[in-house]
């Protein structure tokens, strides 16, 4: 039985979340502001999105953005912070993670962000056609077991996905340190069609993206020492 201050268990939402949607119990101040504000910045998949997506935000925005599993939200407050006329949709399952951004926007509001708590692929069938400036994807759960790199993120559906919800020309940004996922990303983008890979060089691939804050993770596989791959896609 479940205590009230439990939050339900799930190993497996929905197609394409596969990972733990807890970790501690959340400190009783984290989580009454969590409680206060999440709803408030929460996206409503109940209710249509709307045609003009910048319509989400507060902040008068010219631009939204998608970073999927945001993990401590480094990347993404770093972006809001620079981009303040940038709306950021941020999609984070993990409750811990959630939290610790929503505390993050408490003590230092942004205008331009909206946030959901569960599977991105909840959002990215939600979205309009054609109506992201960008997607981030970085450093998704690598499984790198072969037997689960059907888990992965990247997928031809979830590529189809992107391609429907990005305006012609705008980034799919992906970030690894698993070799065999920055193949698999660059082999399913080619296969796929309507993204191109920007890449001058092979050295390209080690040169992070312009005023890159790093993430927990990334900052992680440093320490083990694996090196990130930085590709960027455009869409068609
Ligand atoms: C390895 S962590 C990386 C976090 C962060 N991007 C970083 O670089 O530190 C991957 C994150 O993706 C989230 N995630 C996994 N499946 C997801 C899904 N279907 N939709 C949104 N986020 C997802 C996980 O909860 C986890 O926080």
């Amino acid at each position: 039985m479940m205590t009230e201050t439990e939050e339900p268990r799930r190993e497996r939402s929905t197609e394409a979340f596969f990972g733990r949607r807890n970790g501690k119990t959340l400190r009783p101040l984290q989580r009454s502001i969590r409680d206060e504000l999440l709803p408030l910045l929460k996206l409503d998949l109940s209710q249509a999105a709307p045609n003009d997506l910048r319509g989400l935000f507060t902040a008068q925005v010219d631009k939204v953005r998608l970073e999927i599993g945001f993990g401590g939200g480094e990347h993404l407050l770093h972006e809001a912070a620079r981009f303040p006329t940038s709306g950021f949709i941020g999609v984070e399952p993990f409750v811990n993670s959630m939290a610790k951004l929503v505390v993050d926007l408490h003590d230092n509001p942004l205008q331009n962000i909206r946030l959901y708590d569960d599977d991105a692929t909840q959002v990215l069938d939600w979205l309009p056609e054609a109506s992201l400036d960008g997607i981030d994807l970085f450093y998704p759960d690598p499984w790198p077991k072969k037997k689960h790199w059907k888990r992965r993120f990247v997928s031809q559906k979830n590529l189809d996905r992107f391609a429907r919800v990005l305006k012609p020309g705008s980034p799919f940004r992906f970030a690894s340190d698993i070799d065999t996922y920055v193949n698999w990303a660059l082999q399913h983008c080619r296969e796929h069609g309507d993204f191109e890979w920007q890449a001058e060089t092979s050295a390209d691939w080690h040169t992070p993206y312009e005023a890159w804050p790093s993430t927990r993770y990334e900052q992680k596989a440093h320490r083990e020492g694996r090196i990130g791959a930085y590709l960027t896609f455009l869409r068609r």
